[in-house]
């Protein structure tokens, strides 16, 4: 705020000498020409003035500029920090909907084009926005005429341009959303080209069609819009232009302004209007700010789960309860109703249910991504509410199906797992959870970096990376989703073995997809589509009665090509 209101100061200082500086060029001009004095001095005395004012000018200009980048660069990293604290402290499900995206382009362009608005924008509208008065009062103080007509035009010139760029707007308005559906179609063209040849339609696709006629259709109205805009602003420019000329002209023929005076005015009118489009254009270019700004605000506006200042003590580590949950994501769209359960502890609980049945929510509930709508989670026997976030997490180890590992080491992906654990720990994890044999395989070992989010590494390979976090971390409790379905057989297998390591130090609780998981678990959770518990129980204890497990089971035995035998 300090520099704020510093280049606010700085700046309307610099507007007041601009103004001034044009004002003192009538004075100037007439004392050269008719060799007298204007308003008390003579032109020597003008243009020393006029000297001292440019070199203030300079001077301020210069402090006025450093100022602000000063300003746009604490900014940036203030807000940069801000947002870093803050999604630091955002319940984790808030990341869930699709904003990863918009938060990076926000920190990257968006950030700029605010930081653009400290640095540039601002500076420049509060020097028009000075300079316009004084220009316009000295003005009228040498011929009220002018001032007067000075005065007139200015609305007339702002309410046109404001004109012009609402029509240019207009047009540009729909062109982004067109041209971003037709990126998107061209995308879904090429990913989807094995369907789309295999159905004999790669050369005819019809939502590309119709989205490239859209764009087209955009673009040009845009181009009919941006044409009329610059007509309208330069209309503008024109009319007032020459009509002040005209005017100043009128009065040089009937002998009321002489005609070096005629010059200076008509010089100073195209330096009002030139100050007139500025503070307009400047004040229109902060628009293109504000939605970044928005989002900020957004973002830094978003509400955090609530903390305890200190944690409950755990009085049953690594269990894990569920006690009348109700949960909705959306007000009036209940997912999980009625949920009661208990996971004793090292014990190993499989969750199971149809697409949508609220499987993966539950997990969620348990790691605190979201809050109950009504009843209660607890882990290690606490209200994950009476929980710090860090000491819940301590509780807690995650493999879920979409990894996104860091653009760094392979080692230092699992090491992340555990602060405290030495490379040998981790080579240790690693190996039980076979990425010894993709460190082997890659060309600097260990130290290879994976690439963002760890792309050049197989979605079961990144999967194997998780476990090996996991495994490392030793946490007491350990939720997975086994999603072994998008894994091969070699990546299937190594994840198996280490949910056989889990099951002997941590409590488990698996979103399970292996019929072997889900025949050995301790406890299984049938839910039903309605986000119900349809069914809890052991392998042996439920599929020998009839209900939803025992189709489910029928089924998976069925599609995996297994035969129930006597000796199984
Ligand atoms: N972030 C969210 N916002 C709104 N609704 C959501 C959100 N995440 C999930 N849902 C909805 O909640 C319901 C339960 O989703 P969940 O992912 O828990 O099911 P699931 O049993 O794990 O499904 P699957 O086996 O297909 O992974 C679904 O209807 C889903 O559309």
């Amino acid at each position: 705020m300090r520099i704020y209101r510093k280049g606010m100061v700085l700046n309307s200082i610099i507007g007041a000498i601009d103004g001034l500086s044009m004002v003192l060029a009538l004075p100037a001009m007439v004392s050269l020409a008719t060799g007298e004095t204007a308003w008390g001095l003579n032109f020597t005395w003008w243009m020393i003035m006029i000297a001292l004012l440019a070199l203030a000018n300079a001077v301020l200009r210069y402090l006025g500029a450093m100022n602000s980048y000063q300003g746009a660069l604490d900014t940036l990293n203030n807000v940069h920090a801000s947002i870093g604290r803050k999604l630091a402290r955002l319940p984790l499900g808030w990341f869930e909907a699709g904003r990863a995206g918009g938060i990076s382009r926000l920190v990257s362009d968006g950030l700029m084009e605010a930081a653009q608005v400290d640095a540039h924008l601002l500076q420049n509208v509060i020097r028009n926005a000075v300079a316009l008065p004084v220009l316009i009062a000295g003005a009228w103080l040498w011929q009220w005429k002018l001032g007067l007509a000075m005065v007139i035009a200015l609305p007339f010139m702002v309410a046109l341009m404001l004109l012009a760029q609402h029509i240019d707007r207009a047009g540009k308005r729909p062109k982004a959303p067109a041209n971003r559906e037709l990126a998107d179609r061209i995308v879904e063209f090429a990913r989807t080209q094995p369907a789309l040849r295999a159905a004999g339609k790669s050369g005819h696709y019809e939502p590309l069609e119709a989205a490239q006629a859209e764009s087209k259709r955009a673009n040009q109205r845009g181009l009919w819009l941006n044409v009329l805009a610059n007509l309208v602003g330069g209309i503008d420019t024109q009319i007032v232009v020459v009509v002040l000329a005209i005017g100043a002209a009128i009065a040089a023929s009937t002998g009321a302004l002489g005609p070096v005076e005629t010059l200076v005015i008509i010089g100073i009118v195209i330096r009002f209007f030139q100050n007139v489009t500025d503070l307009v254009s400047f004040a229109i270019g902060i628009q293109s700010g504000v939605p970044s700004i928005k989002e900020i605000v957004t973002i830094l506006g978003a509400e955090e789960l609530p903390e305890p200042q200190q944690s409950a003590p755990l009085n049953a580590p690594g269990t894990i309860q569920f006690e009348n949950v109700n949960f909705e994501y959306l007000p009036g769209k209940p997912v999980l109703e009625n949920i009661n359960f208990q996971v004793p502890a090292q014990s190993v609980v499989a969750i199971v249910g149809p697409s949508g049945s609220g499987k993966t929510t539950i997990a969620r509930l348990i790691a605190r991504f979201w809050d109950v709508t009504s009843g209660t989670v607890c882990v290690g026997g606490v209200d994950v509410r009476k929980l710090k976030t860090a000491d819940l997490m301590a509780q807690l180890s995650m493999v879920f199906q979409d990894v996104y590992l860091f653009d760094d080491t392979l080692l230092n992906n699992i090491l992340i797992g555990r602060e405290d654990a030495t490379r040998e720990d981790a080579i240790a994890a690693a190996e039980l959870a076979g990425v010894g044999e993709i460190a082997r395989r890659l060309p600097n070992g260990w130290e290879t970096r994976v690439g963002e989010g760890g792309r050049s590494l197989s979605g079961g390979e990144r999967q194997r990376v998780s476990v090996a976090r996991a495994l490392l971390k030793q946490a007491p409790i350990v939720l997975l989703d086994e999603a072994t379905s998008a894994l091969d057989a070699e990546n299937e297998q190594h994840v198996l073995a280490s949910v056989e390591q889990l099951r002997h130090r941590s409590t488990l609780l698996v979103i399970a997809h292996k019929l072997d998981t889900v025949r050995h678990a301790d406890q299984i959770i049938v839910l039903s589509a309605d986000g119900k518990i349809a069914q809890r129980g052991t392998h042996d204890e439920l599929v020998n009665i009839d209900g939803p497990y025992r189709t489910f089971w029928q089924r998976r035995v069925e599609v995996a090509g297994w035969r129930l035998t006597e000796e199984r």
